[in-house]
């Protein structure tokens, strides 16, 4: 029996804010340190680690979070879950995206079909699109081949398949899978299309519209401008756009696309990467092989999710780690610092992941919470990083919890030897160099030059981003956002708050305002 209880009724809890603390400093210092970046380290999938050494933990506090994770049934959820039980209560709909790259239980039937059987049907579909796309059997009005990819679309549309395109795309040009370009229309701001419209052959593109809904304001707009654009060039709108959206929704039927791929419901739009939101875009840039590959590096993390013993669930260790951070030491925010570029949209992409999921103040039965939930999450790539923000994360009044990522080795196989080092060895340098420092800090005689140290990280460590670990990494992530949803006893699977402002700008559109709304819609002149 499943009970869902609040953080704060839970006996584990309060013995978890009654442990004692851990001194990072002295903890990461000496032999200890050696032995601890040893030995707290989990494997996760595709050859990945966790390593959580520079967290504020020791074996004590590990036994109590596994105590949390056992009284708040965190197992039992996630089994509940992928095997269809309506855990979006606040929508009363499944939370399927495991599905769409294995199956870790039950099979799971609704709308008349066996769901797993559903998505890869799609996936299929998509790769059989795609390929006949490369193969120059489908073609634009002129018989030519389409060399330029377009997806339409924003949130949950839009950040996660752009960062995996980004993830993926120099990887795949210098292993030869690199089939075609892919550019991103997502912001309503007429600059965004324009620009990406601007820069490419649009005789030679297709246009994925993405929208699981498909009402998003948004998007819908930047599909008008679009067929405004072929049109303009003399060129049939149909004959060049595909669209991926819900069975349910008003795109589905339309006859403006030359073809269309589904998903449904049960997939919350940031966890639609590997549904075909993600699948059509990935599949017409590198081949529905590397799509595929993707996809089992995913499911493979999705195994570990299921292990009981947190020292075996990374994504579930990651997740108590964090809620200790946020309700017991009271940190505010998490910073996710990939040392890859490829990975330079990740960190936006788990802006929506995280924020939109956890960020809410009832839990599951609408009561208002007496805790606080997610944190702010924000990141960028290292180094770059550490030239912006980092001043405040090592000297700032803010404890901030940090969240690095790192591979040994480079995408593109280029590299240079500078004063006696690659550059991909300065790279894994200073993310070495980082965690210590945060960790550890520097006592100095000038206050302006102490650090403080005490500063908690975590890293995840890989060989290279592939498209097996790029899986991996976000499976993980998807994990840990709902494992924390779980144990803050709130519906990761809704996003209410993003409704209020939609109304409130249909009404200035429609010149229907009075008090500070009007005096502001006059002040934008609309
Ligand atoms: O895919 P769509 O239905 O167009 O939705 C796009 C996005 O907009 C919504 O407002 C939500 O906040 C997001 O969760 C969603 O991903």
């Amino acid at each position: 029996m499943i009970t869902w209880n609040n953080l704060d009724t839970l006996e584990a809890f309060k013995n978890l804010s009654k442990a004692e603390r851990v001194n990072i400093a002295e903890a990461m210092s000496g032999e200890n340190g050696a032995e601890r970046v040893k030995t707290y380290s989990t494997p996760m999938a595709e050859g990945l680690a966790y390593n959580y050494a520079a967290k504020q933990v020791d074996d004590k506090l590990l036994e109590d979070l596994q105590k949390l994770a056992d009284e708040a049934q965190l197992t039992e959820k996630f089994e509940a879950l992928y095997n269809g039980e309506v855990i979006n209560t606040g929508e009363k709909r499944m939370v399927l995206h495991h599905l769409t790259r294995g199956q870790l239980g039950e099979a799971v039937n609704a709308d008349g079909t066996d769901k797993r059987a559903f998505y890869k049907e799609q996936q299929q579909k998509i790769a059989d699109f795609a390929n006949k796309v490369h193969a120059g059997e489908i073609t634009n009005a002129a018989g030519e081949k389409f060399t330029t990819v377009v997806q339409i679309g924003i949130g949950g549309s839009d950040l996660g398949p752009r960062a995996m395109y980004l993830a993926l795309e120099n990887w795949a040009k210098k292993n030869d899978t690199f089939k075609m370009e892919a550019k991103f229309i997502s912001n309503v701001d007429p600059d965004d299309a324009a620009a990406v419209l601007y820069g490419i052959d649009v005789a030679h593109s297709i246009f994925i519209l993405v929208s699981k809904s498909g009402t998003t304001l948004e998007t819908l707009t930047n599909e008008s401008f679009v067929k405004d654009a072929l049109k303009n060039a003399g060129l049939d709108a149909s004959k060049h756009m595909i669209a991926v959206t819900s069975e349910t929704s008003p795109l589905a039927k339309s006859d403006d696309y030359l073809a269309a791929f589904f998903m449904d419901d049960y997939i919350g739009g940031r966890y639609s990467s590997t549904s075909a939101v993600g699948g059509a875009v990935l599949s017409l840039a590198f081949g529905p092989e590397v799509f595929e590959r993707f996809l089992n590096g995913a499911a493979e993390e999705d195994r570990l999710g299921t292990e009981k013993d947190i020292r075996k669930n990374p994504a579930m260790l990651d997740a108590l780690i964090g809620v200790y951070e946020r309700n017991v030491l009271g940190y505010p925010s998490t910073a996710v610092l990939p040392y890859s570029q490829a990975l330079s949209r990740f960190p936006a992409h788990l802006q929506q992941l995280d924020m939109e999921s956890n960020g809410k103040c009832v839990n599951r039965f609408g009561e208002r919470l007496d805790y606080v939930t997610g944190p702010v999450i924000f990141g960028e790539p290292g180094t770059n990083g550490q030239h912006s923000f980092y001043q405040l994360l090592h000297q700032g009044t803010d404890i901030i919890p940090l969240q690095f990522v790192g591979f040994k080795n480079n995408q593109m196989n280029t590299d240079v030897v500078i004063q006696g080092s690659t550059s991909q060895q300065k790279l894994c340098a200073n993310v070495a160099a980082q965690i210590v420092a945060f960790a550890c800090g520097k006592e100095d005689e000038n206050r302006n030059k102490n650090f403080e140290g005490g500063r908690p990280s975590s890293i995840i460590i890989g060989e290279q981003l592939n498209p097996e670990t790029l899986g991996a990494l976000l499976s993980h992530f998807e994990n840990k956002v709902m494992f924390q949803g779980f144990v803050w006893n709130v519906n990761s699977f809704d996003q209410e708050g993003v409704q209020l402002g939609k109304v409130l700008a249909k009404r200035v559109l429609a010149h229907e305002t009075d008090g500070a709304l009007k005096v502001l819609s006059d002040l934008m002149n609309i």
